[in-house]
């Protein structure tokens, strides 16, 4: 991690945690909004007017928060308007990477060969991790948001004058609804997983993995009536947000986070709605097994043979 500017070198992917061994995750520390005018959004100052080709995305397929911003970046048809550049899903000692894995990119937009030297760019003097997704002002040369909820909620709407968007995710009459949800899957579930991962004690582990599988439970009993989404017959942003989750169960949380009570292949209604959502036009393009697997399963603290295993190759 960065403090002061100037990165740790003896980093460990290991996250911080309370006294009774539960992993915390940090808090975004860039928090400003592109809206269609440049005026300021909930958080943050404003300046960052909706304008095509200025915004850049930098992402990890590995990760379920940076794969949240890829999926609304193709569901809202903004592949032209914001362009993308994917790191190594190997976390090294100086944390993410550009180039030297088959997928990623090179920073050609910066020529930063770490994630965390565009973090300096941006604030010379900045303590914290230098995590994924960034959202990237290419006119500034600043972060904008480094937080995939806020990045999800702008994407939905900022850029509605400039291209013709896909469905809205997240609908008026739906917001209090969703926002509830959305509160319950990252407790419960999206940031349970990594509790359970990362616990070290007995007992952290044992009430992640029971929040998991409750939550896991109810899910699967949501679905029961027939319902394709979440909310019925339209797609929203608790979906996307869901769905992360879901698609690396199987592959990564199962075995390496021991969230093991079952697959999701187990679960008939949960595993046809990942199925369902990760057939939906450009979402396939943003779920990658590959690197998912190599991603988790390079974090030397949980596994420090680095061995990756073989599968599943199907979600
Ligand atoms: N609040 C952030 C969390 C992002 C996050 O934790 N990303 C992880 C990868 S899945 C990361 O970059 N970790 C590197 C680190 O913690 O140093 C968001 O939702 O955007």
């Amino acid at each position: 991690m960065l403090v002061n500017g100037v990165w740790q070198e003896n980093w460990q992917p290991v996250q911080a945690k309370d006294e009774d061994g539960r992993f915390i995750r940090q808090t975004s520390s860039f928090r400003n909004w592109i809206t269609p005018d440049g005026a300021p959004g909930p958080t943050g100052s404003g300046g960052f007017k909706a304008e095509k080709g200025r915004y850049h995305l930098y992402v990890a397929y590995i990760c379920p928060w940076a794969s949240r911003a890829l999926m609304v970046r193709e569901l809202k048809g903004l592949q032209d308007v914001i362009s993308v550049t994917v790191v190594n899903p190997r976390l090294t000692d100086q944390g993410w990477q550009f180039g030297g894995y088959p997928g990623v990119d090179e920073d050609a937009l910066n020529g930063a060969r770490y994630m965390h030297e565009l973090y300096t760019l941006a604030d010379p003097q900045i303590s914290g991790r230098a995590t994924v997704p960034v959202l990237w002002d290419k006119q500034t040369e600043t972060i904008v948001n480094n937080e995939s909820a806020d990045i999800v909620r702008m994407l939905n709407s900022a850029f509605a004058g400039i291209v013709d968007q896909g469905p809205d995710l997240y609908p008026q009459d739906l917001a209090g609804e969703i926002n509830v949800l959305n509160e319950y899957i990252y407790t419960d579930l999206n940031n349970s997983v990594y509790q359970a991962g990362f616990a070290s004690s007995q007992e952290a582990y044992d009430e992640a993995y029971g929040k998991v599988f409750a939550a896991l439970d109810e899910l699967e009993s949501r679905l029961n009536d027939g319902r394709a989404y979440l909310f019925g017959d339209r797609l929203t942003e608790t979906d996307v947000r869901l769905f992360v989750t879901l698609v690396r169960f199987d592959a990564a949380y199962h075995g390496l986070f021991k969230c093991n009570r079952n697959t999701l292949r187990a679960m008939p209604n949960l595993h046809a709605y990942t199925r369902r959502i990760l057939a939906l036009e450009g979402v396939a393009s943003t779920v990658n097994i590959d690197h998912i697997k190599a991603g988790y399963y390079s974090i030397k603290a949980l596994n420090p043979t680095g061995i990756v295993p073989v599968g599943p190759s199907e979600i």
